[in-house]
């Protein structure tokens, strides 16, 4: 990492100031080539580090932008190297000329994710803390941005490293009894061994836990609407959506008829599924079929059935009823405001399901609809709170890599297995767990997951 590398930090739009960012051993050299300071004294090299410094960008006569250059010297710097900083006005042809410049003057242009990569080579950060970078980023609820701040403070790295301290205890103590058998009793250390171990397999299961909530508070809870032509489905969605004045985004999903709208409710992501074909005034559900439309919730965290109480039920009511029993499921009864023809009396004896009435049309009954949804995965099942969230499928795995591997060991003691046997699969675990934090992982996967990173970070 001898060479400096540049890139603009912030976004690539017209807005109050740009970042560009500069790291590596010749920052302070390129930085003072293209640097002015107002009476043109100020020389950048000669700053004391952790200054903020007025001036201008400049390409020999001529002036790029109006600037403050900040300098951080490593390694007290987020790479742990020589950094500075450019504040510049925020416009896009202003920051890609301050980045044009300072490349022109000898850094290189920066890969995505290369600054971060750069603090974890040099052991600013644990692997586990990169990646929260990217979540912290990503974050799109209050709860995901705060399990992935624990995350970069730490708490992942500091869980695995208790565990591994454990493991490493134990690999050692075997080692040092099979090296001096005289002097350090092995009897009966299966039994205390196995002791510890499935004390350390719980703990790895608590993790492994919060994985399902983990991934909801990341994910968002998968939501589909589902109902028959003219239920009011659509009108509820914008309600929900409206109402929360949430970031809605509308993503071209998998195939072209689906769309999903991100609402954000009581701090929880909703992930609003909604399939043209149920959305379009046909018969969907006839034209489909009820298969079909299940088909389309089968893997929704929470189905949102709208019913119109003013038309009797039919078959095709009766039969999704009864096919979305084993799902999490609200039943709304919508069109409060006209005569029903449906109530929730009849409703409830066709559902174990929560039954709530609403008129989308008058905008009534939403209050205790988001209620009913809050309760369901907040209250309820979710309790979202400081401990630890797994949400990352790379840590999963190797949690349950660590897991499988004690388990060997526990086999190992019950067949009383030589002690050594009981260290091979220790130490698996002790490496499966490592590779958490970024201890002796290849090279082609550190760049996988600094490559998910925007250029700049
Ligand atoms: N302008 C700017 N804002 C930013 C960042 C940045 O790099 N630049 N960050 C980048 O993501 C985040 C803040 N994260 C940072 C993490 C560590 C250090 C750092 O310099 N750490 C040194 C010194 C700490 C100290 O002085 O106490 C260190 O840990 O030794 C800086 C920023 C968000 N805001
Ligand atoms: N009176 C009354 N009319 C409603 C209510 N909710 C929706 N409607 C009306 O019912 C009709 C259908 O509403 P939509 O929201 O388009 O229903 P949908 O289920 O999305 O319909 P499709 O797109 O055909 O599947 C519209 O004319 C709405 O104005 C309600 O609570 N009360």
């Amino acid at each position: 990492m001898t060479d400096t590398i540049a890139a603009v930090a912030t976004a690539m739009t017209a807005s109050g100031i740009g970042i560009i960012r500069m790291s590596g051993p010749d920052s302070r050299k390129i930085a003072g080539k293209v640097y002015r300071s107002k009476g043109g004294k100020k020389r950048i090299e000669e700053v004391s580090s952790h200054t903020i410094n007025y001036g201008f960008i400049c390409d020999g006569e001529e002036t790029i932008d109006e600037v403050l250059v900040m300098v951080m010297d490593g390694p007290r710097s987020y790479t742990g190297e020589d950094t500075v900083e450019i504040d510049c006005h925020g416009g896009v042809l202003a920051m890609k000329r301050v980045l044009e410049t300072v490349v022109k003057y000898g850094a290189r242009p920066a890969e995505p994710g290369e600054f971060t990569k750069r603090a974890f080579l040099n052991g600013r950060m644990d692997l586990s803390q990169a990646e929260a970078v990217i979540d912290v980023i990503n974050a799109k609820n209050e709860y995901a941005l705060k399990s992935s701040l624990g995350q970069l403070k730490g708490n992942i790295q500091k869980a695995i490293q208790e565990i591994r301290e454990r493991i490493i205890f134990q690999i050692a103590y075997i080692e040092s009894a099979l090296d001096d058998p005289e002097h350090i009793s092995i009897d009966g250390y299966g039994e205390t061994l196995g002791k510890e171990v499935e004390l350390l397999k719980e703990r790895l299961q608590q993790l492994l836990q919060t994985v399902r909530e983990g991934k909801l508070m990341k994910e968002g809870i998968k939501t589909v609407i589902l109902g028959k032509p003219n239920a009011g489905k659509s009108s509820l969605l914008n309600i929900l959506v409206g109402e929360e004045r949430a970031i809605v985004t509308d993503i071209a999903g998998t195939t072209r008829d689906i769309l999903e709208e991100s609402i954000v409710l009581h701090g929880i992501s909703l992930r609003m599924i909604d399939t043209a074909g149920i959305r379009s005034t046909e018969d969907v559900v006839e034209k489909i079929g009820v298969k079909k439309a299940i088909e389309y919730a089968k893997d929704a965290d929470l189905i949102l059935y709208v019913v119109d109480s003013s038309v009797p039920l039919d078959e095709n009511d009766r039969e999704i009823l009864e096919l979305l029993q084993d799902k999490r499921a609200i039943v709304i009864l919508n069109k409060a405001d006209l005569d029903p023809v449906v109530t929730e009396d009849i409703l409830r004896k066709k559902t174990k399901h929560a039954v709530v009435s609403i008129s989308a049309k008058e905008e009534e009954g939403i209050d205790l609809l988001e209620q009913q949804m809050k309760d369901m995965f907040f209250d309820g099942e979710l309790s979202f709170n400081d401990e630890i969230y797994i949400t990352n499928v790379r840590h999963k795995a190797a949690l349950e890599e660590a897991k499988r591997s004690l388990e060997l060991v526990e086999n190992s003691i019950q067949m009383q297995m030589p002690e050594d046997f009981f260290s091979i699969d220790l130490m698996n675990a002790y490496e499966a767990l490592g590779s958490i934090i970024g201890e002796s992982v290849g090279e082609d996967l550190v760049n996988e997951i600094f490559s998910k990173f925007c250029t700049g970070k």
